[in-house]
């Protein structure tokens, strides 16, 4: 080969070295841009969260995304407010529409489900140490952006300058040794990352720039803008701690998904209310649609609210908080139905009906009383929305202990008609028609607003009401969750789930600590249920859950024998003023429950006249207020006191008296028992009983 040849051919090939290199360059500097970006971003997301470590949070940077073997989570930051998994995108056009996210014309919303979807995989994690599921955040930070806080699903997008404000406004939900537990999980779950891999080209090991320059260009937020964050979160009201942290069990059944309706069950004070509210929360976060929480109390679920404003600002919007004849009556104005609720009227219609065709026949004869009568149409037939005697006739009457022969189901039937023509004529209804009205309505045209309902003293419901809220879900995944103990039944009469064409299959789960009542008043009032049997609406004879662990110890109750009623508003009185007295206990912390609507005025008029500041339970809604409570057992459900007086109990009525032989009597003597059963385990710390 001619030398020229040998020249040219070599040039052609170090000129073609050249072109490799150049592109191998030019590659290499795109990915550095990139790498670049992102790691300015990320840094300074780091830069401007870095002064919550001053306040109890841990910045965990560039951790491993779990399951990943590359990927990369920016930043985890654990403290006092939750766990933040924190995700910086250099994104500049970048808008919010609904729940979508667009960079100029392109939908990016996808680009955040593999965040969310990180988010709820660290829930189930942290939930084995107790982390409530809502305490784990996906934020998706924007660079250089501000005045931004908004959600799509799970995951809230914030502008750089609103990232500190945003963590720090969560304000204290973690206690210290909470936040360590947290930590510890975090630190092995987001592994530590190993260095980089070795550069693999064939040329001289480059040279790595130093981070651009840029990075120290003007602060993101002043010092003041710092300070006003961070104290803005000290300030916070810091919330109760099962708000944020639960025992392990409760935080995995929020989070436990049921191919069908399904229960809750566990015995008073073991935190099924607790769980009920943070289930409403998850499904509201991790669903479309509106989450309804009913119960039968009518203040209750206002009080419910409040509570749930506390534990979950972000999704409270999205819960819907009704009691059964709420929403009942809402849905039926929705629809157009008329229905006229007159309770008055309606009990003047039922004395006509009693005095027509009643009071003289087989029902007025037996030995019965006119309420068991009135309890029967109430709750036996209404109560299930029976329409035809055929369904009467042979009905097994759950929960009803008294026997009716054949002549008696037939004069209740004809009672029940004319009730029904009096109510008719008067233009009138009753509470249960309200129901019926409503299940009708939905039987007619079903709702599909909500994606899950959540039921909480569920034993207070009648047959139609579950009937009613579950036509609301049918028997969609998660739609149903039934919250209840049929020890706290207190209302007459009972029915299983099967005649509300509701089928549990084994979907249920039973909690069994005791966080509420000390030893000592739980011993106490259980003393009040012992060995009662009820009927249990999944359609067995229950004995009432035993819980297996009861934390706290505390003084035994105390029980005041009075001459009259008069020394025993004396002593409601004292007491009150004695337990106000202690250090950490005001008089918002006193509950006075009765019996008798009576008895509450009695009680009422008693501390008021002492100068205490009183709220009835009938007007409570939860919101925080200075004043003692008072109010009757029934409005007390649901609820608990650091101190619970009892103001008008009988000394007949206490444990150790002799339940009647008469099946009648006997079946109101328990109901009455549980009653006070339902009384005393609002008790927290101490428990008082002024007997007659
Ligand atoms: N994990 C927890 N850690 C600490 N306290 C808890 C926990 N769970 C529940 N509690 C406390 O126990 C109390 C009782 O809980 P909750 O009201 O949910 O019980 P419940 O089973 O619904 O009671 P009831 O049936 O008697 O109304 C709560 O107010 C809360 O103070």
């Amino acid at each position: 080969m001619p030398a020229g040849d040998s020249a040219g051919a070599e040039a052609r090939r170090q000129l073609a070295l050249a072109d490799a290199h150049a592109n191998a360059a030019a590659e290499a500097r795109a990915k550095a841009a990139r790498f670049g970006i992102a790691e300015l971003t990320e840094r300074r997301t780091a830069a401007t969260l870095a002064p919550l470590s001053g306040v109890g949070y841990h910045l965990l940077a560039d951790r491993g995304w779990p399951g990943s073997r590359t990927a990369q989570v920016d930043l985890v930051v654990v403290g006092p407010g939750g766990v933040f998994i924190v995700d910086t995108k250099a994104w500049r056009d970048v808008s919010i529409q609904g729940d979508r996210v667009l960079r100029g014309q392109d939908d990016v919303t996808d680009d955040l489900l593999a965040l969310a979807d990180l988010g709820y995989a660290a829930e189930a994690e942290f939930a084995e140490v107790g982390l409530a599921p809502g305490e784990v955040r996906p934020v998706v930070v924007l660079a250089g952006r501000h005045g931004i806080n908004e959600r799509v699903g799970p995951v809230r997008i914030v502008g750089e300058k609103d990232a500190l404000r945003h963590i720090a406004s969560h304000g204290t939900r973690l206690t210290p040794a909470q936040v360590d537990s947290v930590l510890a999980r975090a630190l092995s779950y987001f592994p530590q990352v190993g260095a980089s891999p070795p550069v693999n080209v064939a040329v001289p090991e480059p040279l790595v720039p130093s981070p651009a320059g840029s990075f120290e260009q003007e602060a993101l937020l002043s010092e003041d803008e710092v300070q006003a964050a961070l104290l803005e979160g000290i300030l916070a009201s810091p919330i109760e701690e099962w708000m944020s942290f639960l025992h392990p069990g409760q935080a995995k059944l929020v989070r436990r998904s049921f191919n069908g309706p399904a229960r809750i069950r566990g015995s008073a004070g073991t935190g099924k209310t607790v769980v009920g509210l943070h289930r409403a929360a998850y499904l509201a976060r991790t669903r479309p649609g509106t989450v309804l929480v009913t119960t039968f109390v009518r203040t209750l679920p206002g009080v419910m609210r409040q509570t749930l404003a506390r534990l979950a600002p972000d999704v409270v919007d999205q819960v819907e908080f009704a009691s059964a004849h709420r929403f009942a009556l809402g849905l039926l104005k929705e629809r157009g139905v008329t229905v006229n609720l007159q309770p008055q009227q309606a009990r003047n219609a039922f004395e006509r009906a009693w005095r027509e065709v009643a009071s003289d026949g087989a029902l007025g004869r037996s030995s019965l009383e006119r309420r068991y009568w009135e309890e029967e149409i109430d709750y036996v037939l209404k109560g299930r929305g029976i329409t035809r005697f055929e369904q009467y006739a042979d009905l097994t009457r759950t929960g009803r202990r008294h026997r009716l022969t054949v002549e008696q189901r037939r004069a209740v039937w004809a009672l029940f008609e004319a009730y029904t023509r009096e109510l008719r004529a008067r233009r009138v209804h009753d509470y249960q028609d309200v129901i019926l009205l409503a299940d009708a309505e939905l039987r007619r045209q079903p709702l599909d607003r909500y994606s899950a309902v959540v039921v909480d003293e569920a034993q207070d419901f009648s047959c139609a009401m579950v009937r009613m809220m579950h036509a609301l879900v049918r028997d969609s995944t998660d739609g149903l969750t039934l919250i209840g103990d049929g020890q706290q039944s207190i209302y007459p009469g009972g029915y299983t789930l099967a005649e509300a064409g509701v089928s549990l299959a084994g979907r249920g789960v039973v909690l069994d600590i005791n966080y509420r009542n000390t030893a000592e008043i739980l011993a106490f009032a259980s003393r009040m249920v012992d060995g009662d049997e009820f009927a249990d609406i999944e359609g067995v004879v229950a004995r009432g859950d035993v819980p297996g662990n009861v934390a706290r110890t505390g003084p035994d109750p105390v029980i005041e024998q009075c001459v009259n009623r008069a020394e025993r508003d004396r002593l409601v009185v004292g007491r009150v003023r004695s337990v106000t007295a202690t250090v950490g206990t005001s008089a918002g912390d006193v509950g006075v429950l009765c019996v008798t609507a009576k008895g509450v005025e009695r009680a009422a008029d008693a501390l008021r006249a002492a100068g205490f500041p009183v709220v009835l339970l009938s007007d409570y809604d939860g919101a925080p207020v200075d004043a003692v409570k008072v109010g009757t057992i029934k409005r007390a459900k649901g609820l608990e006191f650091k101190q619970v007086l009892l103001a008008d109990v009988r000394a007949d009525q206490l444990a150790g008296a002799e339940p009647p032989r008469e099946d009648a009597s006997r079946e109101r003597w328990q109901l009455l028992r549980r009653e006070l059963y339902v009384a005393m385990t609002r008790a927290r710390d101490g428990l008082w009983l002024g007997v007659i």
